[in-house]
């Protein structure tokens, strides 16, 4: 069942629209990655689907209601993350999270949520005083205490370290391991490739591609690279016979070897039966960044020239 559904979304502030004809869905229970370098639309989307803008043209439905005429009642099931200049320094984290229950018909002990998120002995500590990982769970405690279907999360992990990066990962697969769907807005490639079931690819208020971070990694175009250190002199024929083998080329002291499908397993066997010894040899595996280069002819986070 669909949760969002995004039809022919616009929105413009001036030419071009910085949203642009964009459509997609979102199912009960995925973890939905929307990936884009700044400015491309990311955020401007999501908040059209919590109701926070008004489109200019599309059809949007979150829980099947209309984000801006049922602004009230859809407040009520969705959970949307802070952000951090919206609480007070002083705030204790007991009275924040009480604060916002009392927003919600139906809200979630605050209680539990303090344990569940690790922060029971933050309790009476001020945000403030909170550190950088700590801060986010009580972000994700908040956007969760009404009970919410869906939670739109926005550069949750933006600022925090590798550490604290992983341990907010860990919370976010729980969220959806409670079967809240989760709409995650992220600058970070390895993110949405741990997280997301499916990926919507915003490029300059387009979605250029929507897929699984798998699906959008093979569709990239290029054949898989070997390279390795021959310790021994040996003849390119070895190997441009060898199934899957695309090219051979030399660079230095190195071989380059392309080649498609299951191609390296067979390199492998060729060099072992001609009793060519090697070092070095790694398979390098296409990553989502190139395939947003296969997919918009630039490197992620590069502005066109
Ligand atoms: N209220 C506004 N008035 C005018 N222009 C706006 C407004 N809000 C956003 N924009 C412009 O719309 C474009 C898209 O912004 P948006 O914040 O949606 O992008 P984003 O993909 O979320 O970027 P980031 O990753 O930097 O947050 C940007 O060029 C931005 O400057």
């Amino acid at each position: 069942m669909a949760v969002i559904e995004v039809n022919g979304l616009i929105k413009r502030y001036g030419e071009p629209p910085v949203v642009n004809e964009v459509s997609f869905s979102v199912e009960q229970g995925e973890i939905f990655g929307i990936l884009g370098p700044n400015g491309a639309g990311k955020t401007t989307t999501v908040e059209c689907a919590e109701g926070l803008r008004r489109p200019d043209s599309g059809l949007i439905r979150v829980l099947g209601l209309d984000p801006v005429r049922d602004r009230r009642e859809l407040s009520h099931q969705v959970g949307v993350q802070l952000q951090e200049s919206l609480l007070p320094e002083n705030i204790k984290v007991w009275e924040g999270l009480d604060l916002y229950a009392s927003f919600y018909r139906a809200p979630k002990d605050w209680r539990a949520l303090l344990k569940e998120w690790g922060l029971a002995d933050k309790r009476d500590s001020r945000f403030g005083t909170l550190s950088g990982g700590q801060k986010q769970r009580l972000f994700i405690a908040l956007a969760l205490v009404g009970d919410p279907k869906v939670v739109f999360l926005d550069e949750l992990t933006t600022g925090l370290d590798p550490a604290a990066r992983r341990g907010t990962w860990e919370l976010i697969k729980r969220i959806r391991a409670t079967g809240v769907t989760v709409v995650l807005v992220s600058h970070y490639m390895d993110e949405v490739e741990e997280l997301c079931d499916r990926v919507a690819v915003f490029d300059r208020g387009r979605i250029v591609a929507l897929d699984t971070p798998a699906g959008l990694i093979s569709a990239v175009d290029a054949d898989q690279q070997l390279r390795f250190r021959p310790l021994a002199p040996f003849d390119d024929a070895v190997l441009t016979g060898v199934p899957g083998v695309v090219s051979v080329t030399r660079s230095g002291d190195r071989v380059i070897v392309a080649g498609r499908g299951d191609f390296a397993g067979a390199v492998t066997s060729a060099l072992a039966r001609d009793r060519v010894p090697v070092a070095e040899l790694p398979v390098e595996q296409h990553t989502l960044d190139d395939a947003f280069v296969a997919l918009t002819g630039r490197a992620f986070g590069t502005e066109e020239i």
